[in-house]
């Protein structure tokens, strides 16, 4: 079992969360690099990639504050199947508000996007997805589970993380790494997903999730728990994952609160 509870760091505002938010990753990437001279990081799509451009496209303050991009390799955490330009694409919404956005000298990530050959056979597209991180993380070893060294996953309204929606049978998939899904309840309804055994297993997990739309779904996560993708996720990593949420998406909310040193 995991060690003591899910951290929960709650800031007045994004302005004030960002540069807490970039702290998390930069000390999670030099842990990366330190262990494999590289940062794999898995990202999310929706509210997400704008709150982390914010994050990590301010100035750095000191040698130590630097997001070194080019040690990192980004994957996706899930993805819709659409077109890589598709307005639902979470890779172009990635591309529009960071990757584009990365100014010159600050190195360029290796990006994983999803293989729009696929598009028409989730199945074909999510084991062509699973045989990249396949090829990034085992390397001709045959590993059980990849390593990510942060997942960045958001909280939608209802409870759901990467495309992983309350009550779905794929919260029970225990064997791929990634999986098909062509029933999203929230469109589009075709897409791809990490499976929880992948995102439990990353070193370190960080949720953003901040407005005052996610106060309910906040406390049915923290709270209750109701078998929530979230709080499956909390429940399965304990200490390892950490909330970086604004006042107005925990008011009421009956969970300690931690400080970000
Ligand atoms: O559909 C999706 O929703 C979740 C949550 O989005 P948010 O806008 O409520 O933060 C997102 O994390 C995921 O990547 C996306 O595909």
């Amino acid at each position: 079992m995991p060690g003591k509870q899910a951290n929960l760091f709650p800031f007045n505002d994004v302005d004030a969360l960002a540069p807490a938010l970039r702290s998390h990753i930069i000390a999670c990437q030099n842990a990366g690099i330190t262990r494999h001279n590289v940062f794999k990081i898995g990202v999310s799509g929706g509210s997400l990639p704008s709150t982390l451009a914010q994050a990590l496209l301010a100035e750095p303050t000191s040698e130590e504050d630097k997001v070194q991009f080019d040690k990192w390799e980004i994957f996706f955490a899930d993805e819709r199947a659409v077109p890589l330009d598709h307005e639902d694409s979470n890779y172009a919404l990635v591309k529009k508000e960071l990757l584009d956005k990365i100014p010159a000298g600050w190195g360029q990530p290796i990006v994983h996007p999803i293989n729009t050959e696929f598009l028409n056979d989730t199945q074909e597209l999510a084991d062509q997805y699973e045989q990249v991180l396949v090829n990034s993380f085992a390397k001709g070893d045959s590993v059980k589970l990849p390593i990510f060294d942060l997942l960045l996953l958001g909280s939608g309204p209802d409870g759901h993380t990467c495309s992983l929606f309350p009550g779905h049978p794929l919260l029970r998939e225990t064997d791929a790494w990634v999986a098909p899904i062509e029933d999203s309840p929230k469109p589009p309804p075709k897409r791809i997903t990490l499976t929880l055994p992948v995102i439990t297993h990353s070193v370190r997990i960080a949720f953003i999730a901040t407005g005052a739309a996610k106060k309910d779904i906040m406390k049915q996560i923290f709270e209750e728990g109701n078998g929530l993708p979230c709080a499956l996720v909390n429940e399965a990593t304990g200490e390892r994952c950490s909330w970086f949420t604004d006042n107005a998406a925990v008011e009421g909310v009956a969970y300690p609160r931690r400080g970000f040193l």
